[in-house]
């Protein structure tokens, strides 16, 4: 059902609004996306030009001159997820990667103001809170929301901060229970902070962190995510969602780095800019917590300051996604952890399309992809690539097409993968200039000496372990592999037989340039793409998380 709105712009514009109406139980956990479309018509009635609305979150959290947590991560983190964010500032602190040096809050009829402006002119689809310093901003930001309804609210209750400071009055925890929490979609507490809003309740276990979880449920908001970063040094980084009926554990590889000043409020804002997309509730959690175990792994040796706790980069991922501009950007070898190769084969045989299993892979954790079609006309290849390359540049992840450098010229694509048999690297270089990825298959030193010297950038080497992907293809084993990448002047990605349970035997054979791991039925021969990807990528984060 929808209905129209109609009415007139200054100058000579005139416009309609197709506004869909949904209902949605409170109970659903789901994010509530009204879509609109704004459709702009000129005086001769010409509606070829319509106007977009951007996704857009509005974030109503403290500023922090350091720019690793508060209104700047959550501009950040936005940014990087494609959302619009504006900001209403609750107070300006002075901090570093040491701690919190000052706090000067805003006065409370300013933030007002800041929410009324926003509010009444943006359209804002979820607003996100972070720092807020008193009962009299929380009070103020609760009847702006009465005033100006949203799709969605995810609050952080932010009350101290990673280094210890205070940055919310303790009088502010009746505040959240009575009047925030019951508006909120999404509530986002650490461990620390379940405890105080529970009145001081011990949380040590992943048990106690799903009790905690129902109890903050009662006081009314749809969803509760407990953050078990503080929990005793376990291997992964584990949270809990509740959505008001189940519990869920949702495990992200644990980074060793001090950068990890900001992760909270960005957690929280790409919770804010997922939904903001139109996601449900879970998957905007789970991409939330993979954009910062992602962040935070590309990050994990920068430098910024001298304190303790470092702040981390929101655009790594977003840098690499810069192909198709003319500046060089370069192969980056870390691309190489998850390497998701297709087959259409095993794609019809679970009945879906290359571009459902590519979009699954990605969403799973892959890092770089290449389509082996083997079987595929070349008109039919060409537009399946073109698909392919769109979803992939809009995430970030290179793709590569194997055997055929007149399709991924066709298509653009990031580059092509060649084998012994195939056209020379030498010869494909020449073709694809100098901006694009080149791979090949090696199973000796000399071959891997050999591609070096054609201008490959990355050696696929294998079948490490017997597989019926490939037929007739030799199997090297570990120490075949180790001898190659002992050789290697190149990055080099292992290749053949691999899968969860055997990943981590092979990135453990102890050779820096073995960057990952190229696997087809691991990912494409079972029926949920995505979670057999992300179990993977799991295992790999841990090994490299741990060298
Ligand atoms: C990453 C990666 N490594 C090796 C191969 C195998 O390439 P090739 O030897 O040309 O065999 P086909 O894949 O063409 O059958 C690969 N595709 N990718
Ligand atoms: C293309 C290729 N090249 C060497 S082994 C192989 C097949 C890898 O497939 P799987 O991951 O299913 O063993
Ligand atoms: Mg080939």
């Amino acid at each position: 059902m929808s209905f129209t709105l109609t009415g007139s712009l200054p100058h000579r514009l005139s416009f309609q609004f197709q506004v869909p109406l949904v209902t949605i139980p409170k109970s659903s956990c789901n994010s509530i996306k009204v879509m609109t479309m704004a459709t702009s018509i000129n005086n001769d009635g010409d509606t070829s030009n319509p106007r977009k609305n951007i996704p857009h979150v509005l974030t109503v959290a403290g500023s922090d001159s350091g720019a690793g947590a508060g209104i700047q991560a959550d501009l950040k983190a936005c940014g990087a997820l494609g959302v619009y964010c504006s900001t209403v500032i609750t107070a300006v602190t002075a901090q570093n990667t040491i701690g919190v040096q000052g706090v000067h809050p805003v006065p409370e009829s300013f933030v007002y103001e800041q929410l009324t402006s926003v509010l009444s002119d943006m359209q804002v689809d979820v607003v996100k809170t972070g720092m807020l310093p008193s009962i009299g901003v929380v009070k103020l930001l609760c009847q702006s929301l009465k005033e100006f309804p949203v799709q969605a609210l995810v609050v952080d209750p932010v009350m101290i901060s990673t280094s210890g400071d205070i940055l919310a009055d303790p009088s502010i925890l009746i505040a959240f229970r009575e009047e925030l929490l019951p508006m909120a979609d999404i509530v986002t507490p650490n461990l620390k902070e379940a405890s105080a809003l529970l009145g001081g309740m011990q949380l040590e276990t992943i048990a106690d962190m799903c009790s905690a979880a129902k109890s903050i449920h009662k006081l009314g908001p749809r969803c509760v995510l407990v953050k078990g970063g503080d929990l005793p040094a376990p291997v992964d980084a584990i949270d809990i969602f509740f959505d008001g009926e189940h519990c869920h554990e949702l495990r992200a590889s644990r980074i060793k780095t001090h950068n990890t000043h900001g992760t909270g409020c960005t957690l929280a804002s790409c919770i804010a800019a997922e939904l903001a997309k139109g996601s449900l509730m879970l998957p905007a959690v789970q991409v939330a917590k993979h954009f910062v175990e992602t962040a935070l792994d590309y990050s994990k040796d920068i430098e910024i300051g001298s304190g303790p706790q470092g702040p981390f980069d929101h655009f790594s991922k977003l840098r690499r996604s810069i192909y198709n501009s003319s500046v060089r950007r370069g192969f980056d070898p870390n691309d190489l952890l998850l390497y998701a190769i297709t087959d259409s084969g095993m794609n019809k045989k679970w009945t879906r399309s290359i571009t459902d299993a590519v979009k699954a892979a990605i969403e799973g954790g892959a890092t770089i992809v290449q389509l082996r079609e083997k079987d595929a006309d070349t008109r039919e290849f060409v537009e399946l690539a073109k698909s392919c390359v769109e979803i992939c540049r809009a995430h970030g992840v290179p793709l590569l097409i194997n055997d055929r450098v007149d399709v991924a010229l066709a298509c653009n694509a990031d580059g092509v993968h060649v084998g012994q048999s195939d056209m020379s690297p030498r010869i494909v270089r020449a073709l694809l200039g100098s901006e694009k990825i080149i791979g090949v298959s090696c199973k000796t030193p000399e071959q891997a000496l050999q591609a070096w010297a054609d201008g490959a950038d990355y050696i696929g080497c294998g079948g490490v372990f017997p597989t019926s992907t490939k037929a007739n293809n030799i199997t090297i084993g570990l120490s075949g592999l180790k001898t190659v990448c002992s050789a290697s002047k190149l990055p080099v990605v292992a290749i053949g037989g691999i899968n969860n349970g055997n990943a981590r035997s092979v990135m453990e054979i102890g050779t820096p340039n073995l960057r990952g791991v190229a696997v087809v039925s691991a990912l494409f021969d079972r029926e949920f793409v995505s979670s057999e990807t992300r179990k993977l990528h799991s295992v790999l984060m841990d090994v490299v998380s741990n060298k």
